[in-house]
């Protein structure tokens, strides 16, 4: 049974003060994103105010988009794609990678532990967009966040633990963790598993980032969500060693990479594709992280020398990936030579691929390397439960969906016919093997196999084929809230958002206000010039005035030369303040057409929430009527129709 976290230890050291801890907007940011009626816009006021988190954010939130789409640019939609939860973990991770970069604690490298925590944040990432079992942006900053207990000893302990550090460099055999247990009366990762407890991070999460480095230890079931996490974190950081390591390493970390994403249901060439996505956004990242990347490695040439190797071992070297609806590869434990043979030419002359292994106990790595569709375990009286636990074992792994499983059995032996039932095999050929009657056996098995291959490609299809729908839902609901011209807001979402603001002004008894914003004479910008340079003008205008606002309003385009702004916590008198400020830089600005010159202006109406207003339709309505008068009167102008003080 997995043991509790021990928060008792954790909080006598959080009673110190000295642990990693988040600081500035970062702490702004978590508390908001705990209470449920914080408003999008003001969560995006507070994170505007740290200007490398937006980035990070977007970033983030550009992660987790299809390569071919348009990418998100701004916060609000950022903080759409990634939602709270997300957001909060990464504020989380992102401070502690800007206030701990270094520190006092000469034998840790800060640099080196915060480029393999990005690498394992990416391929977390990556890793849960494939196999789903948690939400990608979660994920990110598990991975970011996975081995922060050992960046929390340092800060505690700079001293002890490096010196802890430098033991270990000089004796590798030695164990980190129990070094830890003697001299701190904790470990990494106990430690890193109670903050990121404490952090709010729920426990689906935590156990896992607790067990990766000792997979074995919990004793999740395969196939259970818990394993598969603890399996991605290990093959999160097996993906940070490779990228970090020395080139002359790489082709011996890449195989035991394939195997382990095999097992995760990731054939090679996705996961060729998945490092090679890794690698770019790592480079990216880390640019923007100012972290230390280097040139990501050859994926694509370590994955074919990774199969070239397990060829040369005497295994078919094929594709490695079991998707093919005709079985092509056989794996015997099979001791009897004589047996043996038979059953390799029977299998040889169907057109089976075929390899031998002459112990269970190296069945199960040769299994996953292979992939085969078919295996022959042959019951032996003296081998005790060897071949039975292969089986089991067998049966516990994502590729047994796709495997058969045939006992090879003497006839009329009682104690391998219980064997047979207990060890869980899905066929049996009875010995002696030969002739006609093997012919024909395999014949059946082959075509059963066959069906059922047939049948688990099409399951797989479709889990393609949801997995995909998913995305281009969520790819939908954002273009519909989307303006394709100025990559705005468009006037469903602005009325969205006016709902969430009108209820929070309400709610908090805060201001609101709202402009309308309307272009003049677009008309005759196109009558003269075309509706190209229109389309240019609304474009370069629509940015002047996303540059001009500021960072708590939020613009959208209502349609046509029309734009709506929402000014929460805003009074009359400061609204005038920041139209006039629009106006001013819409006229002061000069489009860049490529070949006509423009004058722009705007005319600009505002209002504020009155008591008594029966609702957001009617102060839009209000600055609506406000820019009438402005177009009316003259143009570029700001007209407010409530008196100040209203
Ligand atoms: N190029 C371009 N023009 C647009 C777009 N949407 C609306 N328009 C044009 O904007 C113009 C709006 O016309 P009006 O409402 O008379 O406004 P205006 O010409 O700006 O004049 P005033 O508002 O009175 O100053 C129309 O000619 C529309 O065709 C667009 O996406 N691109």
């Amino acid at each position: 049974m997995v043991q509790p976290i021990d928060m008792k230890r954790f909080a006598q050291l959080k009673a110190a003060g000295e642990l990693p801890s988040p600081r500035g907007v970062a702490i702004a940011i978590i508390r908001l994103t705990q209470s449920n009626n914080v408003s999008m816009a003001e969560l995006a006021r507070v994170i505007k105010g740290d200007p490398a988190f937006v980035g990070r954010l977007v970033k983030a939130a550009n992660g987790l988009v299809a390569e071919n789409r348009r990418a998100v640019v701004s916060v609000q939609e950022a903080l759409m794609v990634l939602g709270l939860p997300a957001v909060r973990t990464m504020a989380l991770g992102f401070s502690l990678l800007s206030h701990y970069r270094k520190g006092g604690c000469a034998g840790f490298d800060y640099g080196h532990f915060w480029s393999s925590s990005l690498l394992m944040a990416i391929s977390m990432q990556a890793l849960m967009l494939r196999v789903r079992l948690a939400a990608p942006d979660d994920a990110f900053s598990l991975g970011l966040l996975a081995r922060v207990g050992e960046l929390a000893l340092a800060t505690l302990y700079p001293d002890a633990f490096s010196r802890l550090l430098n033991d270990i460099g000089r004796n590798p055999g030695l164990q980190q963790v129990s070094l830890e247990d003697q001299a701190f009366a904790t470990n990494h990762r106990e430690l890193g598993a109670a903050m990121l407890t404490d952090w709010g991070v729920p426990d689906v999460l935590v156990q896992p980032v607790r067990f990766h480095e000792c997979p074995e230890v919990p004793g999740y079931a395969e196939g259970s969500r818990e394993h598969g996490l603890v399996q991605c974190l290990v093959l999160s950081r097996a993906i940070a060693q490779l990228c970090l390591a020395a080139e002359s390493e790489h082709e011996r970390l890449m195989g035991p990479m394939l195997r382990l994403s095999s097992r995760l249901g990731i054939g090679r060439s996705d996961f060729i594709a998945l490092c090679e996505r890794v690698g770019r956004e790592w480079g990216e990242w880390g640019k923007l992280l100012q972290l230390r990347t280097e040139a990501a490695p050859r994926f694509g040439e370590l994955g074919n020398r990774a199969a070239v190797a397990v060829g040369d071992r005497g295994e078919p070297a094929g594709s490695g990936e079991a998707e093919e609806a005709r079985p092509s590869k056989a794996l015997l434990l099979v001791p009897e030579e004589q047996c043996r043979h038979a059953l390799r030419a029977a299998l040889e002359a169907a057109g089976l691929a075929v390899c031998e292994v002459s112990s269970a106990r190296l069945a199960i790595e040769m299994a996953i390397d292979v992939q085969p569709q078919l295996v022959f375990v042959q019951w032996q009286r003296e081998a005790g439960d060897e071949g039975q636990a292969f089986v089991r074992d067998l049966h516990d792994m994502r590729l047994r969906r796709s495997l058969q499983v045939v006992a090879v059995l003497p006839d009329n032996d009682d104690d391998a016919l219980r064997w047979l039932s207990e060890a869980g095999a899905d066929d049996y050929l009875l010995l002696p093997l030969g002739g006609v009657a093997l012919k024909a056996r395999l014949q059946v098995l082959l075509k059963m196999l066959g069906l059922q291959l047939e049948l688990e490609r099409e399951r797989e299809e479709l889990r393609n084929f949801a997995a995909e729908l998913a995305i281009s839902n969520r790819r939908l609901q954002e273009a519909a809230l989307t303006d394709p011209l100025t990559g705005l807001p468009n006037r469903r979402h602005a009325l969205e958002a006016m709902q969430v603001e009108w209820a929070s002004s309400i709610r908090h008894s805060r201001t609101l206000a709202v402009m309308i914003v309307d272009l003049d004479e677009l008309k005759a910008i196109n009558d003269t010039h075309g509706h190209d340079v229109g389309d240019i003008a609304l474009r370069q205008v629509s940015e002047v005035l996303r540059r001009a606002l500021r960072a708590q309003d939020i613009l959208c385009r209502m349609g046509g030369d029309e734009f709506l702004v929402i000014c929460p916590d805003t009074d009359l008198a400061a609204v005038v303040v920041v139209a006039q400020r629009l106006r001013a830089a819409v006229e002061a600005f000069e489009p860049d057409t490529g070949g006509p010159q423009l004058r722009m202006t705007v005319s600009v109406g505002v209002a504020i929430r009155e008591p008594g207003m029966p609702g957001f339709n009617s102060l839009v309505k209000l600055a609506d009527q406000g820019a009438y008068a402005a177009k009316e009167t003259g143009r570029n102008r700001v007209i407010a129709l409530q008196a100040a003080g209203a």
